[in-house]
């Protein structure tokens, strides 16, 4: 059984379609991310999902449940961690009341835990928190009660990196133990460290449901070298490689001895004569003969990462090559 289901589900808002028959499925024990610009249609579908609006058409289920069923969802939320966009708690009281509530609904099996992972300050009232803080709340709230799927609108919004890098590392944990989890982001980065799959939505339509590696894979490698010389785009005639765009500057200038192929002067920096030329690309090829084309030339710098999430992602926004 899925963890959670998506089917044709369609919300028509009058003047936005902002769910059109969007279908997937999450399976137990993934942590899956649903990936989309603003205004792409997320929320909404988390929203439905939690039961908290109705599709115009279409629907899903939660843990089997059937998310336009509100008693079936009654029963299916205990089992369920939800972190809404914005969380918004009540001002005048403090996090620690706040999760004392949350405790008598649902429990808190592991609030210490989280209190030592997210730290908010919960002794004091929620309206002196600050952004950051309120997000750490909410995350302590949607994982307190041990649930079996933890479903999350944009989780590390408003966290600082090294509060993301928790957040991160403590998702990565949880999926060991088998939990499930559904979160929305445009955060590429975050995704690919913690997601095994995900799903793009584009003005309401899903794009593509794949594999993270298998997008990877895909989109290649991405490319940056500098050399010695004026050589143009013809002299990576390799395949696989994509979209390159290479720039000359005259020579002459002083380069890092770490950049040098050969000895340094005295200041440890050395002059480059001639032109350097710096290429970009995008590589999807052996790269093994990369390597032997760019054993032809003086190699000054090299970089090969995999290509930025957010360069596969704006193919899948522009539209006509995703
Ligand atoms: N209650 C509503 N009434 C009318 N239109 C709405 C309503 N809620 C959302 N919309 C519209 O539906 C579309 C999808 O919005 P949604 O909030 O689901 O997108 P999102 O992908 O979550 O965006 P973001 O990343 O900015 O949170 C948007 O065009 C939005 O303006």
């Amino acid at each position: 059984m899925a963890a959670l289901e998506v089917a044709g589900l369609t919300k028509d808002y009058g003047e936005v379609l902002a769910n059109d028959d969007v279908t997937f499925a999450v399976e137990e024990g993934e942590v899956f991310g649903y990936l989309g610009p603003n205004g792409a249609g997320k929320t909404t579908t988390i929203r439905t999902l939690m039961g908290f609006q109705s599709p115009t058409s279409g629907g899903g289920t939660v843990l089997g449940h059937d998310v336009t069923d509100e008693r079936d969802l009654i029963a299916a939320k205990r089992r369920i961690g939800y972190l809404p966009a914005n969380p918004a708690f009540d001002e005048g009281v403090t996090g620690r009341e706040i999760l004392d509530l949350h405790a008598s609904i649902k429990g808190d099996e592991r609030r210490g835990e989280l209190l030592e992972t997210f730290d908010p300050p919960v002794d004091r009232k929620v309206r002196d928190y600050s952004t950051g803080n309120v997000q750490k709340l909410g995350l302590v709230q949607a994982f307190m009660h041990d649930p079996d799927l933890v479903v999350m609108d944009e989780p590390t919004a408003g966290l600082d990196p090294l509060m993301q890098r928790a957040f991160n590392d403590f998702v990565e944990a949880e999926q060991e133990r088998g939990l499930t989890v559904f979160l929305s982001s445009h955060v590429l980065s975050e995704v690919r460290r913690i997601c095994d799959r995900v799903a793009i939505l584009r003005e309401g339509r899903l794009v593509t449901t794949e594999r993270i590696e298998d997008l990877l894979h895909r989109t290649g490698k991405f490319v940056r070298v500098r050399v010695a010389g004026d050589v143009g785009p013809a002299a990576f005639d390799v395949d696989g490689v994509h979209d390159i765009s290479c720039s000359t500057t005259d020579g002459g200038r002083a380069e890092d001895a770490a950049d040098a192929v050969d000895a340094s002067d005295a200041t440890g920096r050395r002059r480059i004569d001639g032109p350097i030329t710096e290429c970009t690309f995008t590589f999807t090829g052996d790269v093994n003969e990369l390597i032997a084309t760019l054993g032809e030339r003086r190699v000054l710098d090299l970089d090969i990462e995999e290509a930025p999430l957010e360069e596969v992602f704006m193919r899948f926004y522009g539209g006509t090559d995703a």
